[in-house]
């Protein structure tokens, strides 16, 4: 199928500019591309929608570009944000860009042949390109009066008088140049790679446009472009958060297990979207799980499918079995062994609504369980010592899956998780996480 109707399908066409699919159909392969500046230490979900449209750029025959900001995130995009943003240290760039790169890396397919995917970085080209030499080579083929024209810069011009709502912050002299600079990277991947397309979300359309613009000023040539819907949730909240804020790409700022957790928790109405956006499942697929889902919603299979392959995809096989093996673990399955191979972090994660009880190691190690478990008086689970020893007496108390068998064990016989964590259940389904400090 080509780019532009597999997309339309996939709910991932906004806007093109005229002329785009005659040129996909007439040249193959074309090379495109889409930029990533490296704000953060990792790419986050929304990032991924606009991975997607490289990763199927690439499955219909052409060749992706994948661009890492090194210079473009040293000035920070005004597109569509309300205020101005501080700038990131030099440091702090540099461990992001080399994070973000073997990020892209792991998507795209890496060959000698024509459509085998290239990184590039722009601080590559910027970081020799002196002031003066931009100003008159670059800067004055746009006028400042079409720059101003960007819907993307626009609400941040705004009317200074105006009140409330509708005053605009301003915007910097770094801040406005952003779009000359996206301009300049595309006109410099259509002379050295021949990359006539740009794509990106909906936002970048400004930018992408003062590019195309640039190509025809200063090299006479023509490009085009493509962005993606941004991803919007059914409820109007923002798409892509979790309670602990972003969620993202790198497994050390979003466990594998939350990762999961986050897709198999997407609401009905928005996960028939969100399977057409983050999965390569075909249509024919697709409509099958609907099927399937619709008459039993409470089963989640639209929610089971996309979180399975998204985690797969974007972590491993792996781990999305040991997510799958975890979010079991509050359902009452598996036992010591299983809670002993969950790593810390996702130990606190598929226990973090659960309250949680801190004793000191040393007092703890002279104490006898039941001793230790009536601590937890102040959760009323255990209402006296004695509930406690008539609970452990009827089989109804475990801890770390592990049935307790006498009140006098010695809380220093058990086994202790991560050397410091101690799951305590009573009857099936009310656990308490007790953690040694
Ligand atoms: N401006 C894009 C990133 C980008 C940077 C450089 C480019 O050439 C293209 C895109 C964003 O913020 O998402």
């Amino acid at each position: 199928m080509n780019l532009l109707d597999e997309l339309r399908w996939r709910g991932m066409l906004h806007d093109t500019m005229p002329g785009t699919a005659e040129h996909l159909a007439e040249h193959q392969p074309i090379s495109g591309y889409i930029g990533f500046d490296p704000t953060a230490a990792s790419l986050h979900i929304g990032n991924l929608a606009t991975i997607m449209l490289l990763v199927h750029l690439q499955r219909s025959g052409h060749r992706p570009v994948a661009l890492v900001g090194g210079a473009t995130g040293m000035i920070g995009d005004p597109s569509m944000k309300s205020s101005e943003r501080n700038l990131l240290d030099e440091e702090t760039l540099r461990i992001n860009q080399a994070g973000i790169r073997a990020q892209l890396e792991r998507f795209l397919e890496f060959n000698d042949g024509p459509t085998g995917a290239v990184v590039v970085n722009n601080y590559d080209w910027f970081k020799e390109f002196g002031f003066l030499e931009f100003l008159r080579d670059v800067g004055k083929h746009i006028t400042v009066n079409y720059m101003m024209a960007k819907d993307s810069v626009k609400r941040r011009l705004g009317t200074p008088e105006a009140e409330g709502e509708q005053r605009a912050e301003g915007l910097s002299y770094t801040e406005f140049s952003y779009q000359l600079l996206q301009g300049y990277d595309f006109s410099h991947l259509y002379k050295t790679l021949n990359c006539t397309l740009q794509m990106g979300g909906s936002d970048q359309w400004g930018n992408i446009t003062t590019g195309t613009e640039l190509i025809r000023r200063l090299d006479g040539g023509k490009a085009f472009a493509l962005t993606c819907p941004l991803v919007t949730k059914a409820d109007g909240t923002k798409f892509g958060k979790s309670e602990g804020g972003n969620v993202w790409l790198s497994p050390q700022m979003t466990s594998p297990y939350q990762f999961y957790q986050f897709w198999l928790n997407a609401a009905d109405a928005d996960a028939s979207r969100l399977i057409r956006v983050f999965t390569l499942l075909s249509e024919a697929e697709i409509l099958d799980l609907e099927a399937q889902h619709a008459p039993a919603p409470h089963q989640r299979i639209l929610q089971k499918a996309l979180a399975k392959d998204v985690t797969s995809r974007v972590h491993s096989a792996e781990a999305y079995e040991a997510a799958v093996a975890a979010s079991e673990i509050l359902f009452g399955k598996g036992d010591l062994e299983d809670l002993q191979r969950l790593d810390e972090a996702t130990l606190l994660d598929v226990f973090a609504g659960v309250p949680r009880l801190e004793v000191p190691r040393e007092q703890a190690g002279s104490l006898l369980v039941a001793d230790l478990l009536s601590e937890a008086t102040q959760y009323q689970i255990f209402p006296s010592k004695s509930e406690v020893k008539k609970m452990i007496q009827g089989g109804g108390v475990s801890l770390n899956r592990q049935k307790v068998a006498a009140a006098d064990q010695a809380v220093s016989e058990l086994p202790l998780l991560q050397d410091k964590y101690l799951v305590a259940q009573k009857g099936k389904k009310n656990y308490f996480l007790i953690s040694l400090v």
